[in-house]
C-alpha cells in the first residue's frame, strides 16, 4: 500500500495527465526506474471498500504479458473543513488510487481507429 505522500511525489503533485476513463483521471508517474501511470479513482463513484479491494485482489492475480500490472494502490481519507449551510463542517475526503505499469505502445483505441 503506498501513502497519498508517495502518489503525490511520484505524480508530482499530479501536474501531467494522460488520460481519462469510465473510472477517473490517469496521471503519470516516475519511479527511479521508469514511468508509472497512476489512476486516481473518481470520488463520485461511490465506491464501496469492497468493491475496491475486490477489484485490487483481481488485478493483483492477472499476470499476463498482454495485461499492465498493479504495482500498488493507495486508498487514503483526509479530514476537510468545508462550509455547509453557512457553517464550517469536517468531511471525510476519500481518494483511492491505483497505480499500474506504464504502457508505452498507447491506447489501444487508435490502433483500432487506424484499421
Ligand atoms: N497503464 C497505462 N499506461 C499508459 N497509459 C495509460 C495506462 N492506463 C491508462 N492510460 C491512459 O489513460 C486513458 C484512460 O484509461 P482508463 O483505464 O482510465 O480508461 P479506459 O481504458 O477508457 O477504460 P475504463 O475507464 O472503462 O476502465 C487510456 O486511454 C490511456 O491513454
Amino acid at each position: 500500500m503506498l501513502s497519498f505522500t508517495v502518489i503525490k511525489s511520484i505524480t508530482k503533485n499530479f501536474s501531467k495527465e494522460i488520460g481519462r476513463g469510465g473510472f477517473g483521471v490517469v496521471y503519470l508517474g516516475a519511479l527511479r526506474n521508469g514511468m508509472v501511470a497512476v489512476k486516481m479513482l473518481s470520488t463520485l463513484l461511490d465506491m464501496e471498500d469492497k468493491q475496491f479491494v475486490d477489484e485490487i485482489n483481481c488485478l493483483i492475480r492477472a499476470k499476463h504479458k498482454n495485461i499492465v500490472r498493479l504495482l500498488g494502490y493507495c486508498a487514503d481519507t483526509q479530514g476537510e473543513m468545508m462550509k455547509f449551510n453557512g457553517r464550517y463542517v469536517l468531511v471525510d475526503r476519500r481518494q483511492r488510487f491505483l497505480c499500474f505499469e506504464y504502457a508505452h505502445n498507447g491506447s489501444l483505441d487508435s490502433y483500432l481507429e487506424g484499421a
